[in-house]
């Protein structure tokens, strides 16, 4: 298992045990997750479909408190949602109505009653970030779906977190669209360097972002199964799809991947 590099990791979880109370009895999801996430550290998650990736993101944004065990965010348990951790979800679930800068500051508008001319600026300047600049008085309804995710995208960063939680960010997305966000995710991980977690089903995009991948056991009582650094230097290109070092990390995780989905 790969140690932490500073003493306090932006994100650590314990022993953490996940049980749901489900019409069929007790489902155990997660059992003994240990892991330690750095600061500014890429990490990316893999696993079978329902083992369980999307409940541990859930535990660190303080959604759902863990049956046993903790997750601390730098140093300090999880007990609520934190202000220091931005989330993007599949789908970016975006106002209609609302244009898309008042969409990028309606978290603040929602939680404080107001948003501040500072605040404003600052969506104006993470939609440039996102290749949306001049479109802020946009209405998402015609976007296309790599645009709404961009809105998305820039509303988590809104109030500068620390951690950004993505579950799946660009599985709704074309596959040339889901290329070029992730592309553009690595630019604006590179400019801003925060802590990602990164859920995927795709072993390419894992690859190609992550500074490392933890795969996930099968379920129920999913586990941390392989915890693996990415070889490539950054940035990372297409090219960089090309080294032996990483098709032979692809390689790996298709067979780790169709083992636990065959087990
Ligand atoms: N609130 C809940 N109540 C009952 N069971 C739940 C609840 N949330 C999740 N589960 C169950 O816990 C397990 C893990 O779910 P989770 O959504 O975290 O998996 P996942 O790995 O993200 O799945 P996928 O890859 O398909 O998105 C599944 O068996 C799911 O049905």
């Amino acid at each position: 298992m790969i140690q932490p590099d500073t003493v306090t990791p932006a994100v650590q979880f314990t022993d953490v045990e996940m049980k749901f109370d489900t019409r069929a009895g007790e489902l155990v999801a997660l059992q003994h997750v240990n892991l330690a996430i750095n600061d500014h550290e890429f990490l990316a998650v893999l696993g079978p479909s329902g083992c369980g990736k999307s409940t541990l993101m859930r535990i660190v944004a303080g959604l759902l408190k863990p049956s046993a065990g903790t997750v601390s965010v730098h140093g300090e348990k999880v007990v609520e949602p934190r202000d220091d951790i931005g989330i993007v979800f599949q789908k970016p679930t975006l106002l209609p109505w609302a244009t898309l800068e008042d969409n990028v500051v309606f978290p603040m508008k929602h939680k404080y009653g107001r948003v501040t001319p500072e605040q404003r600026e600052r969506a104006h300047e993470l939609l440039k970030l996102v290749g949306l600049a001049k479109l802020e008085k946009r209405r998402p309804d015609r976007l296309s779906g790599g645009m709404q995710q961009r809105v998305g995208i820039a509303r988590a960063l809104l109030h500068n977190p620390d951690i950004l939680l993505m579950d799946e960010p660009f599985s709704a997305l074309d596959a040339l669209t889901r290329e070029e966000m992730g592309y553009e995710l690595q630019n604006i991980w590179q400019k801003h360097r925060k802590t990602v977690m990164f859920i995927t089903h795709s072993i390419v995009e894992a690859v190609l972002l992550a500074d490392r991948i933890i795969v996930m056991s099968h379920g129920p009582g999913a586990r941390v199964a392989e915890d693996l650094r990415v070889p490539a230097p950054r940035p990372r290109t297409g090219d960089s799809m090309r080294l032996t070092e990483m098709q032979d990390l692809v390689a790996h995780l298709r067979d780790t991947l169709m083992t636990r989905k065959a087990a």
